[in-house]
């Protein structure tokens, strides 16, 4: 069975909070969706400059550790092989039977020697192969964590740069679909100015993971600027993108950030634009901020549809 991703994550969080008839405060979301996910929830992130250069520091004593084991291994063969060569001579001119024994014993037990060495030194390397394989996944996690946005778990803009890039391809190559959703929090100011910073970052995220649990395993989310999201969805049309984006209304209409017992409510305003013929990743992005903006100067809490 594969894991579950992350959109499947941030469903069963949503619905264990209602579960537990906990509200959807900030500290209720990082406990349960730790729960979820199988990760302590005050996991404190080093910063990803330092944990790079603790890897590239790890990698490079493993190395020596391998180059300097083999060196001595070699070293301790060839020792080995001269004195078997030399016991032997020695048995090549012994006459006496009890000699000849003692000489063959003492063969076998330098061979014994040499297939000790080798056989730990074949469990070091299998140890330093785990050691290595372990790392490596580490570091595939860092390399995630650099196009993720920290407070929401979206995509960051490089993220969001390499996706719509391999989906531009991909419909250029093989035909389809892409349509964008750009989504701007109305009056976010205001949030800020009365529940303080902390409750503005507090909904951020909050919006982020009701936003993941509308989404597709194929669609992505990225944290386009402050207060802006952009919904990547591959293979919708504007009607697929627009009932995506009335369903995300409902739900943030639905569950409130509930931050000090007050509850948040917001709405937003979206442009949404759908891939045209021989247009890049970044027109595309620009038609949907313009249809936001144009949907702002509407009055807000609507969506607008780019030419
Ligand atoms: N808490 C918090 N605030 C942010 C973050 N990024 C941007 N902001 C704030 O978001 C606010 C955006 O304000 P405006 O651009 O005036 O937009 P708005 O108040 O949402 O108004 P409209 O978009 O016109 O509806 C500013 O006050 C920024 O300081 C962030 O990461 N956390």
């Amino acid at each position: 069975m594969s894991p579950p991703s992350v959109a499947d994550l941030a469903r069963a969080t949503l619905l264990a909070l209602a579960e537990r008839q906990l509200p959807a405060t900030p500290e209720n979301y990082a406990r349960v969706y730790a729960e979820m996910a199988g990760k302590p929830a005050t996991a404190s992130q080093q910063p990803l400059s330092h944990a790079s250069s603790n890897i590239v520091a790890m990698v490079r004593q493993l190395v020596d550790r391998i180059i300097h084991r083999t060196a001595s291994l070699s070293e301790e063969l060839q020792a080995r092989n001269a004195d078997i060569r030399g016991t032997v001579d020695e048995l090549g001119s012994a006459e006496e039977k009890e000699l000849i024994l003692r000489l063959a014993q003492a063969i076998t037990e330098k061979a014994d020697l040499i297939h000790l060495s080798v056989v730990q030194t074949q469990n070091e390397l299998a140890a330093t192969r785990s050691t290595l394989e372990r790392m490596g996944c580490e570091l595939s996690e860092t390399r995630q964590s650099l196009l993720e946005d920290a407070l929401t778990g979206a995509q960051n803009r490089r993220g969001m740069d390499a996706l719509l890039m391999r989906e531009v391809a991909r419909v250029r190559r093989h035909g389809g679909r892409l349509t964008v959703a750009m989504i701007d929090i109305d009056h976010f100011k205001e949030v800020n100015d009365r529940f303080g910073h902390d409750a503005g970052d507090a909904l951020l995220a909050h919006i982020g993971m009701v936003a993941r649990s509308v989404l597709r395993e194929s669609d992505a989310l990225v944290r386009y600027g402050g207060e802006e999201f952009l919904l990547i969805l591959p293979d919708a049309d504007i009607q697929g993108a627009g009932f995506v984006v009335d369903r995300l209304r409902e739900m943030i209409a639905r569950s409130p950030l509930l931050y000090d017992q007050h509850p948040i409510a917001i709405t937003f305003s979206c442009g949404i634009a759908c891939l045209a013929e021989g247009e890049n990743g970044h027109s595309l992005v620009l038609r949907a901020d313009r249809a936001l903006y144009d949907a702002k100067r509407a009055g807000r809490n609507c969506t607008h549809i780019a030419n």
